[in-house]
């Protein structure tokens, strides 16, 4: 009972417990009805127990801290359903083999397209990149394991000074070979934005848009990966160049 105990004592930490809707639509837009309805499921199910704050906010999606069973710290991305750019989400998965026959309203676009950073998550995981470990999705909720402490997420690269940029960029060098290799993505929004930095080391994060080899752009895509990744990590002092980074993802 005394872990019962300290699990309810941490809850009461955060703001609210998921007790009623006005607190959480106070939060951010995403909190539609179905998206609430959702929530309450996975409360009910003993998955969330409690939501904590805004971690980050997009056009797309927002990221909430939660806590999970026994207490575990998760991160909730909650995809928009009216103001996604659901055009531009249809364009990707049209292009992707595992979700081309998807049409239908915005919603079942969002619901595919939360589906797809799952499967994608899992990709890079099943390959050794590090990612947050996806538990599971639900309608337009995905669940992932929280990169951070004690409700503080891991920087990302853009918001941190790099003492030791070296082994950084060879180990997000690494992942972007094992990407491209051993799961056959392209991650497609590759830069210091979608790259947090966790006890010293890259975890890379927002894996909804990236693609398959066989996507039409997926060559075109990790060509913008390379910059971006080569830009920063010159920026910060390592001696690099997109032709060596492209060999090194490509080489077999
Ligand atoms: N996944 C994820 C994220 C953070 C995160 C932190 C800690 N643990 C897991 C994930 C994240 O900020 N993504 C960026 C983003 C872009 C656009 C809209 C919402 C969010």
């Amino acid at each position: 009972d005394k872990k019962m105990k300290s699990i309810d004592k941490r809850i009461d930490e955060y703001h609210f417990k998921i007790k009623d809707s006005s607190d959480l639509k106070a939060e951010s837009g995403v909190f539609d009805t179905p998206t609430l309805k959702t929530l309450y499921t996975l409360a009910s199910k003993g998955i969330i127990t409690a939501m904590g704050g805004v971690v980050s906010t997009g056009k797309e999606a927002d990221v909430f801290h939660a806590i999970g069973e026994n207490g575990k710290e998760l991160a909730i991305k909650i995809y928009r359903i009216n103001t996604s750019d659901f055009q531009k989400m249809q364009d990707y998965l049209i292009g992707d083999p595992r979700f081309s026959n998807v049409r239908g309203t915005k919603k079942d676009i969002v619901f595919a397209w939360t589906k797809k950073e799952q499967r994608n998550l899992e990709r890079a995981a099943e390959v050794g990149v590090k990612v947050p470990e996806p538990m599971i999705s639900e309608r337009n909720i995905l669940i992932m394991e929280f990169i951070g402490k004690d409700g503080v997420s891991a920087p990302r690269l853009k918001d941190v000074r790099l003492e030791e940029p070296q082994p950084i960029y060879d180990t997000v060098a690494d992942y972007m070979r094992l990407l491209y290799q051993k799961a056959k993505l392209v991650h497609g929004d590759l830069s210091e934005y979608n790259i947090l930095l966790y006890e010293e080391r890259p975890v890379i994060i927002d894996m909804g848009q990236a693609v398959m080899l066989e996507h039409p752009m997926a060559r075109e895509f990790l060509a913008r990966d390379v910059k971006n990744i080569v830009r920063y990590f010159k920026k910060s002092g390592v001696k690099c160049s997109e032709e060596e980074l492209s060999a090194h993802i490509l080489k077999k």
